[in-house]
């Protein structure tokens, strides 16, 4: 997969060198490129913002540095690149919210093209234009407020990374955490280690008796009762077809 993200503030990506992202990029699973807004900009301050129309608190990133960096993006396609072009996935706080089915949808993509804004974002018209070339994403983390898109590109690209074959060593575990498909998106069962007793807090008996029929239903029932004390509005969200009696009594 190929990954390449526009941005003011590269170092920020200097974290996906680390650990299992930065072993992907070493083994050729993953090739990111980062890609410095301010080089597309052709005036003695290197600006890339100024005030909004209409007024407003704060700046906006104007759209010439951003159309000449995406384009320049786009100029330079990987080999297996989709004939629809890239996923363009825009951070923003008016996004829709990244879950994991978004990370299952972006990890099927060869290539991914991030837009890192900053200020106050990124004028419309970037978005509305890019629209009429590629796929364009616009997706937030969630109901806060950050200071700019890196911070999402980090998120969006562990969740997008782990998932690509030969990333996560052990990739039967990624069935059976929190939020998979295959785990019907509900939370992770709480999990357990040695030593059975630790400051006079006992692991579930079930878990140590060796019956596995018992132990799979107990994760499911505890799956059911975290998610729906946590999360009612993915429970909301299960199949009932892909419900027992059992379950429901939970
Ligand atoms: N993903 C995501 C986000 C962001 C986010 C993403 C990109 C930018 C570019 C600038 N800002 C600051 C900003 C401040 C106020 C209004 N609009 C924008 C961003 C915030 N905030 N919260 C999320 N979950």
């Amino acid at each position: 997969m190929r990954l390449d993200v526009v941005t003011i503030f590269g170092e920020y990506l200097q974290p996906l060198q680390l650990s299992l992202i930065g072993k992907a990029q070493a083994q050729g699973l993953l090739d990111v490129r980062v890609r410095d807004l301010r080089e597309h900009t052709h005036d003695r301050h290197r600006t890339v913002d100024d005030t909004p129309y209409g007024g407003g608190a704060g700046l906006l990133m104007k759209p010439e540095p951003w159309g000449e960096a995406l384009d320049a993006v786009l100029a330079d396609p990987p080999e297996d690149a989709d004939p629809r072009g890239p996923v363009l996935v825009v951070p923003s706080p008016v996004g829709e919210v990244f879950t994991q089915r978004a990370a299952v949808e972006l990890a099927a993509e060869p290539w991914l093209v991030f837009a890192c804004g900053r200020y106050e974002g990124i004028d419309a018209r970037v978005v509305e234009h890019y629209r009429t070339r590629v796929r364009v994403r616009e997706v937030s983390l969630g109901d806060y407020v950050l200071n700019g898109g890196e911070v999402a590109v980090l998120a969006i690209t562990e969740a997008v990374a782990r998932l690509l074959p030969g990333v996560i060593g052990n990739a039967a575990s990624l069935t059976e955490e929190s939020h998979a498909p295959e785990h019907d998106g509900l939370l992770e069962h709480p999990a357990y280690t040695k030593p059975a007793s630790w400051r006079g807090l006992d692991v579930p008996a079930v878990l140590a008796g060796g019956n596995h029929a018992a132990v799979e239903r107990w994760r499911r029932d505890e799956a059911l009762r975290r998610t729906a004390t946590r999360r009612p509005d993915v429970l909301a969200r299960l199949d009932p077809e892909r419900c027992d009696a059992r379950d429901l009594a939970v």
